[in-house]
């Protein structure tokens, strides 16, 4: 076993934490003052799953630290960072190596133990032995509740990143330590001195003969082995064998793939995950990664990075807007209908392009009666429609409707989830807009993050059972009491827009409307005529 050797407190520390980071706080409570059970209970409410990633800088960002702080971040865990070595790499290959002086790796290693509460340590490139050791002593004073080792040798454009003295130090000093060694099949024949590894049957041989080095676990890698349709990785603890498989992504973007699996695993142990559970996590993690990744393009090597956030390719559907919000956006605010729809026989995506076409200048889809799938569907649909046009589409009610196809924002009731809840879900740059009906509710929408107010009914509607009419004189307190954006909603259309207009308020914006553009037999038209009439409103107002 990893430990069984150490007579170390690391070995004290695997014994009694069993993998619960909460019983840490309580051993170090009972051994400092085995009475202030409360502050147990507070420290055990505020800890935060820690990873310390003790690897090389990659200045392309594709592997390295910088993937080991992406995959933390995607994986909802803190990461501290004690660099090893400074490498000049990009998606070509690695063109320097900058070795770190072991007094200062050892610097920053104290800094970090010394400070905060380290649950999981995981190493990447470790380039001398001598720097094995000065990790083992600092783990030895400070000793944390797992040991993940990327045993880092080449890079994936096939850079040598550390020699034979090194992977001696590797295997004789550093895997005996291990909770789980997570190499590939170059990787594993390296640590067992050139055995051939080119088979599953080979790669279940190396991980039971790594696992005599003494890590409690071994994961082989396998995904440079040839001729394999699925990505086939080997897990063992000693006892089972485990043969995880997911299907091979085709893409040139797989660097910092094996950085990212090892600090996805450290970060579910880090969270309290059993060790199979975590490799399952962080290898399902990478495959979706890759997947979602596969078609950006970063660099001209043959070894792209990969988008540990999933969130790289939203943005060219959002780069029709120069930003998140334009307030000026609410003008001819257009808001969809299914019954209406369904009434005059026309699809979402059609009266969506009509209203488009007419001059509405954002989309808000309020599908009370559609279910979950054509919602989806037709969003998906709606969302490239609004973006050849330049126009904002936003969700009515469904915060998962919106992230599933990223659309630009919400639109939320008093009764839907809260704005502040919402923004946590999507983020800073997506529209968020709450309906209110008075300052109070106004103040609420702007402490919660929100980006507009839509404040009606400002007059009667037959669109929304049993709604407050507020009148004008309500829609302006509203607009008076709040710093936000307003527009306008209930029972407005083509007699009465300019009437709302003229109220006179600067933050009033536009008008929101349903059936003055939808439950009409020709939206286009409409639309024309009520972006006329809001045109020829402000003019006289300015
Ligand atoms: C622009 C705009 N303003 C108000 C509403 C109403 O939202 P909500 O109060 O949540 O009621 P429902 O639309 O969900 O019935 C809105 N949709 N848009
Ligand atoms: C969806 C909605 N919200 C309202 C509010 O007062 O918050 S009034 C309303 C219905 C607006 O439809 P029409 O333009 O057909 O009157
Ligand atoms: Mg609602």
């Amino acid at each position: 076993m990893a430990c069984s050797i150490v007579p170390s407190s690391l070995f004290f520390f695997h014994k009694l934490t069993n993998s619960r980071y909460g019983t840490r706080t309580f051993v170090a409570m009972q051994d400092d003052c085995g009475a202030a059970s409360a502050t147990t209970t507070e420290q055990y409410k505020m800890k935060i799953p820690h990873v310390l990633t003790v690897a090389g800088s990659d200045s392309g960002a594709g592997a390295g630290i910088q993937a080991d702080l992406k995959a933390c971040a995607a994986r909802g865990v803190y990461c501290s960072t004690v660099i090893t070595a400074v490498t000049a790499q990009n998606t070509a290959g690695v063109q320097g190596v900058n070795i770190v002086p072991e007094d200062f790796v050892a610097a920053q290693l104290k800094s970090v133990l010394s400070d905060m509460q380290v649950d999981v340590v995981k190493t990447g490139m470790l380039p001398s032995t001598d720097l094995v050791k000065v990790l083992l002593q600092s783990l030895s004073e400070f000793p944390v509740r797992a040991l993940v080792v990327d045993p880092v040798m080449v890079s994936t454009s096939g850079d040598v990143l550390a020699g034979p003295s090194t992977i001696t130090g590797l295997r004789e000093n550093l895997l005996p330590m291990a909770d789980i060694v997570t190499p590939n099949v170059k990787e594993a024949s390296a640590l067992l001195g050139g055995m051939q590894v080119v088979t599953v049957a080979d790669m279940c041989s190396a991980a039971k003969l790594l696992h005599n080095l003494g890590p409690r676990t071994v994961l082989v890698k396998g995904g440079d082995l040839p001729d394999s349709s699925d990505a086939v990785d080997i897990f063992f603890d000693g006892e089972d064998f485990h043969e995880l498989r997911s299907s091979r992504v085709n893409t040139r973007n797989t660097h910092g793939t094996g950085c990212t699996l090892a600090s996805c695993i450290a970060a579910e142990l880090a969270k309290g995950s059993p060790m199979l559970s975590a490799v399952k996590v962080a290898k399902c993690f990478v495959e979706t990664a890759l997947d979602y990744s596969k078609d950006i393009v970063i660099g001209s090597g043959p070894q792209g990075p990969f988008d540990h956030l999933l969130r790289l390719k939203s943005t060219s559907h959002q780069s029709h807007r120069a930003e998140a919000f334009n307030p000026s956006d609410l003008f001819l605010y257009a808001v969809t209908d299914s019954g209406t729809n369904k009434k005059w026989g026309r699809s979402i995506t059609d009266a969506v392009k009509a209203a488009l076409e007419g001059g509405a200048t954002i989309i808000q889809l309020r599908e009370k009666d559609a279910d979950t799938r054509g919602f989806l569907e037709a969003a998906k649909a709606c969302l490239q429609i609004c973006c050849v046009h330049g126009v904002p589409l936003l969700i009515n009610d469904r915060i998962d409707i919106a992230l599933a196809c990223d659309a630009d924002g919400v639109h939320l009731g008093q009764s839907d989830m809260p704005a502040r809840t919402a923004r946590a879900l999507l983020g800073p740059d997506k529209i968020i807009g709450v309906s209110c009906k008075t300052p109070e509710e106004a103040h609420q929408a702007w402490i919660d993050g929100a980006n507009y107010i839509g404040c009606g009914g400002v007059y009667p509607t037959n669109t929304k059972a049993n709604n407050l009419t507020v009148g004008l004189d309500g829609l302006k307190t509203v607009c008076l009491a709040s710093k936000l954006p307003v527009v306008a909603i209930g029972g407005i259309g083509i007699s009465n827009a300019s009437d709302v207009m003229k109220i006179g308020v600067s933050n009033l914006k536009g008008v929101a409307v349903v059936s003055a553009l939808f439950d009409r037999e020709c939206i286009l038209p409409e639309s024309k005529k009520l972006h006329a009439v809001l045109m020829d409103a402000v003019q006289r107002v300015k």
